[in-house]
């Protein structure tokens, strides 16, 4: 049989761009997106529009593996721009709006962007960036909008070449859109959420981004037609590849411009939403409602650890979670804490428990293992034993972008070395403790952050909490937590009080010994807790008082 080879017939580049003409054959006259009160669009409508942008694209002169950035919220255009623009042969790039002007313009910069979309409420932002360039890059102003956009003012519109609307109703609806020459093409650089480090530029290409939509609605049991809320911001990451995936399945995607619960709430009971993903922190907002749900909504959680605690809570809300991990540099969700039926029998707190651990790998990803730093061998599968996380898989991405270096020390000996740390428990279930930056060593023991935050998260008074290693004269170092408390507390715990509650709770050596409250903690514009920031307060407060140990 060795003579049987890969032919043209049997190995077309793999890309998810063709899901977007498979959806308007199969599902043409379905919703593929709603937005406020009256935009509302049929799937043949969506691969029209995409397909007149794309070639308005080529038509201004962008050209094969030019990059195309988008700065915009989830918006009908952005969904139609991660079609769009691959479509024109680009490489798209989407940009956190939360960022400021100057790291946009680094960020535009590094990754010399040809051409910037933008939504207009973010246009300050994008005259400002680009004032910082030397080789601006085209600006293309996105300014139909449902929300108040038509009306909104932009400040200088002489700097915008274009607009999306006159691009769409320019471009050709017939156009032969670009394909890859080869699977292994880029299709995306997407810039890490810069919670340890400055965002690193990973590119992904087609094969690993037509792999990772596929097996984001596998590992999640998406159906044909589910109605998703985008209350996962499409600039991270792409949305964990549901732009696409959704495409694949005939889905509705509800957009919406801001992430406030009543508006959440309203849409899933207006449209019928049937999936959402989100971080924590959206999952931790929608249970500090009292709002349940008429029917159960299916809610993807990812990002960062999952409290018990709010996992509990929205579940009893009547949303069903489930948990998975991935990195930006994995294009999405690789490893999900895939659900035993006979977990349903236990009860509540230990589903939860069960639940909050990270998992196994999906069926589309090849290999996880945990690995000793020193000997490079997998740790025991005591559920004790840390070391790094590392992982091979189709989704791992090419590398980082102008960054030989970082990807050689990211991608070796066969492994893709997250710098997350975790534990393999019996089952073969993985559990994340830390980051390798964020361990807290006290007296030569490691002390995983999560485990203690957890503990803290389970204090009726403790609405977010983070605990990062302080200096110590005696031990090197002692955690640290910072905590916010829930709104209208009759009366607030003491520091004493929350180390004592700590104390009933863990070993003695992963006690915080310092315990300092802020109304709230700093996010990134992902909405992670940045590590950095605490630690570098920490740092400033010094030695830990001896008196407290
Ligand atoms: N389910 C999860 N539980 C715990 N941590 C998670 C989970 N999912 C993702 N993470 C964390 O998020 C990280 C990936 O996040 P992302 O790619 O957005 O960039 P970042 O690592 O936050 O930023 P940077 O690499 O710039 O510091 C993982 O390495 C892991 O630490």
């Amino acid at each position: 049989m060795e003579e049987l080879k890969p032919s043209a017939a049997n190995s077309p580049p793999l890309t998810p761009l063709g899901f977007l003409e498979r959806a308007a054959t199969v599902y043409g006259d379905c919703t593929s997106i709603i937005y406020g009160n009256s935009t509302v669009y049929t799937w043949l409508e969506t691969n029209l529009r995409c397909l007149r942008v794309a070639s308005s694209l080529s038509s201004i002169g962008i050209k094969r593996s030019d990059v195309v950035s988008v700065l915009s919220a989830n918006t009908p255009a952005m969904y139609e721009l991660q079609f769009a623009v691959p479509m024109s042969g680009a490489i798209l790039n989407n940009i956190n709006t939360r960022l400021d002007a100057t790291t946009v313009s680094v960020l535009l910069r590094h990754c010399e962007s040809k051409l910037l979309f933008v939504d207009v409420f973010y246009s300050d932002l994008a005259v400002e960036a680009i004032k910082k360039l030397d080789k601006p890059p085209i600006l293309v102003l996105i300014e139909e909008d449902e929300e108040g956009g038509d009306g909104a003012d932009v400040a200088d519109r002489s700097k915008f070449c274009y607009s999306y609307s006159v691009l769409v109703e320019r471009g050709d609806p017939d156009f032969n859109w670009i394909r890859p020459e080869n699977e292994w093409d880029p299709i995306v650089v997407n810039y890490t959420s810069g919670t340890t480090s400055s965002p690193k530029g990973v590119v992904h290409c087609h094969r690993g981004i037509c792999v990772m939509s596929l097996d984001s609605l596998i590992d999640w049991t998406v159906p044909k037609n589910p109605v998703y809320l985008w209350t996962l911001p499409i600039f991270h990451a792409n949305g964990w590849c549901y732009p696409w995936a959704i495409a694949a399945v005939g889905g509705t995607n509800v957009c919406l411009r801001k992430f406030q619960a009543p508006l959440i709430h309203r849409l899933i009971r207006d449209h019928g939403v049937t999936h959402m993903c989100g971080a924590p922190v959206v999952l931790n907002m929608l249970a500090a409602g009292q709002e349940t749900l008429k029917s159960p909504v299916h809610f993807l959680t990812a990002g960062s650890s999952p409290p018990v605690t709010v996992l509990l809570r929205a579940e009893s809300l009547g949303f069903v979670i489930s948990h998975g991990y991935g990195l930006t540099e994995t294009a999405g969700v690789v490893v999900s804490c895939a659900w035993k039926p006979q977990w349903n029998r236990l009860p509540a707190s230990d589903q939860a428990r069960l639940k909050g651990r990270q998992g196994v790998g999906t069926v589309g990803f090849t290999e996880i293992d945990v690995v000793d730093p020193a000997s490079g061998r997998s740790v025991e599968r005591d559920g004790a034993t840390m070391g790094e996380i590392v992982m091979r898989g189709s989704s791992v991405m090419l590398g980082y972008l102008k960054d030989p270096v970082g990807t050689r020390k990211t991608l070796k000996n066969g492994w893709f070395f997250t710098g997350d740390v975790g534990v393999l428990h019996g089952d073969g279930y993985l559990e994340i403790k830390d980051r390798s930056k964020d361990v807290i060593i006290t007296g030569g023991e490691n002390v995983s952050s999560v485990e203690v935050e957890a503990v803290l998260y389970t204090h009726p008074a403790v609405n977010e909490a983070a605990v990062v290693a302080r200096p110590d004269e005696q031990w090197g170092e002692t955690p640290c937590a910072f905590v916010s408390l829930k709104p209208g507390l009759t009366r607030k715990p003491t520091e004493k009080e929350m180390i004592e509650y700590c104390r009933e709770k863990m070993p003695r050596y992963m006690v915080p010994k310092t315990v300092v409250f802020l109304d709230e903690l700093p996010k990134t514009s992902t909405g992670k807790i940045p590590k950095f920031v605490l630690k570098e307060m920490a740092n400033k407060m010094g030695s830990t008082r001896l008196s407290r140990l």
